[in-house]
């Protein structure tokens, strides 16, 4: 029995799974709390990892692995190989502003055609930016830009540093993967290359870059163990869930994301769908809300109640919530691009204001968002038959029970799993076979 290792090295968290290579069974798990906040230390999410493969008991009898995670995170890394400050996160909305000066210079439609995407504060380039204009030493000192995954598959096989690592800064030998680099806002999904006249534009100069490695591609670490490119967490996903046409997955974790796999790739200048590619050679159609499962943890919260029960007192309500509707951009918003909004409650009234309301507002108003997700995938002809609920917000009832109503399809949630793990151990088995 080949044992093979996928990592979902995800917003709140790493998680490690170990399986069987042959029957895709998983062995054995680990998992490592991430530090909060959308401004972070690379190094806390290394940490993370090797915690959560020693919980997985260890690497020792694993052949091969790969790595899936978090997209679009800024890690800059000076000439020595060092991390030059803590990385800007998927959900870091400073760099809106660059956003809007990258579109007034390029064009919406242009940089639509160019990467598949319009630049929001979540995508790298227009961190790149934000750090050109605002850290311009830190800019200037910049040998190699990668992302959350990349990077930890780069130290994980023994590279950083020099002193601190085995192999050493030998950027050469970092490596990401299609569905990671079509995040970046500066690769271009028909050419498969990347678009360095955006890159310079964006981060003032050239640097290094990870090289995309094609879906059967391998490096070894310094064992000797081949190790798969990796991928995005969604496509980790996709990969892990064995999507096919007709599927949209709609994820509830710290992001809300709806997408689907698709053999053409999507153009969508108003920049609601995101044209990222996926980790096999195909396409990944996405739309990404900044709000998802942590609305749910914030009424919770204020409710002074666990899951369990926000999700009783949800159901309980009536569909509609007697006209209580929660708007949750607590976190500003993605899609719509409204990054500096605030969420709000309306149709307070004596009657509607009560705790199963408020619960039920809560579940109702993180899936519309979702809702119009699917609606704007729908009108770029992605075909949608049913939808399959992940990520830990699917953990609720009232969710599962809510979703279909909200999302007009078909809803099935697969057996709890940890899916971008799954797809990441799924792809080490392909580059052992
Ligand atoms: N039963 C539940 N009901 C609602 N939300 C839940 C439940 N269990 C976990 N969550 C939430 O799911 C989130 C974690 O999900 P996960 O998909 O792992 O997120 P991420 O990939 O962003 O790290 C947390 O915000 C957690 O509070
Ligand atoms: O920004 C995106 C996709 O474009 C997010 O999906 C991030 O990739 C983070 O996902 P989670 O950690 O919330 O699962």
């Amino acid at each position: 029995m080949a044992l093979v290792m996928g990592v979902d090295s995800s917003t709140q968290s790493c998680k490690v799974l170990v399986v069987d290579a042959d029957s895709g069974a998983v062995v054995r798990e680990g998992r490592a709390t991430h530090p909060a906040g959308t401004s972070v230390d690379p190094e806390a999410w290394l940490s993370a990892l090797r915690a959560a493969i020693a919980d997985a008991g260890g690497l020792g009898d694993v052949e091969a692995w790969a790595i899936g995670g978090q997209q679009h995170g800024m890690v800059v890394l000076d000439a020595e190989g060092r991390v030059i400050r803590d990385a800007l996160l998927w959900n870091d909305t400073r760099s809106a502003g660059a956003a809007s000066d990258l579109i007034a210079e390029f064009g919406a439609d242009a940089l639509a055609e160019r990467t598949g995407l319009v630049p929001v504060a979540s995508f790298t380039i227009t961190k790149l930016r934000w750090l050109r204009d605002h850290e311009p030493e830190n800019a200037a000192r910049v040998a190699a830009v990668a992302l959350p995954h990349d990077w930890l598959t780069w130290r994980l096989r023994g590279f950083g540093p020099q002193g601190e690592s085995p192999l050493g800064p030998v950027f050469a030998e970092l490596v990401t993967d299609r569905s990671d680099a079509s995040g970046t806002g500066y690769w271009d999904p028909a050419s498969g290359g990347y678009d360095r006249d955006l890159l310079i534009a964006a981060l003032g100069h050239d640097a290094a870059l990870p090289r995309v490695l094609g879906p059967e591609e391998w490096v070894i670490d310094q064992d000797g163990r081949r190790v798969g490119g990796g991928a995005g967490d969604n496509a980790g996903a996709a990969l892990g869930l064995g999507a096919g046409p007709g599927d949209v997955v709609v994820s509830i974790g710290t992001s809300g994301t709806v997408f689907a796999v698709s053999e053409q790739r999507t153009i969508d200048p108003t920049g609601t769908v995101a044209g990222f590619a996926d980790c096999t050679g195909r396409f990944l159609p996405l739309v990404a809300t900044l709000n998802a499962a942590r609305v749910l943890d914030a009424i919770a919260r204020l409710l002074g109640v666990d899951h369990a029960e926000l999700s009783r007192l949800a159901v309980s309500a009536e569909p509609g919530a007697a006209g209580l509707a929660l708007v949750p951009y607590f976190e500003g918003e993605r899609t719509p691009n409204l990054p500096d909004a605030t969420a709000s409650l309306t149709g307070m009234t004596l009657a509607s204001t009560t705790r199963e309301n408020l619960a039920r507002a809560a579940v109702e108003g993180m899936l519309a968002g979702l809702g119009a997700g699917l609606e704007a995938l729908r009108a770029l002809g992605v075909p949608i038959e049913r939808a399959l609920l992940i990520g830990g917000g699917a953990q609720s009832e009232a969710v599962r029970v809510v979703a279909p109503l909200v999302l007009g399809v078909p809803v099935e949630v697969p057996a709890p799993g940890e899916y971008v793990a799954l797809g990441a151990a799924r792809q080490a088995a392909s580059v052992l076979a």
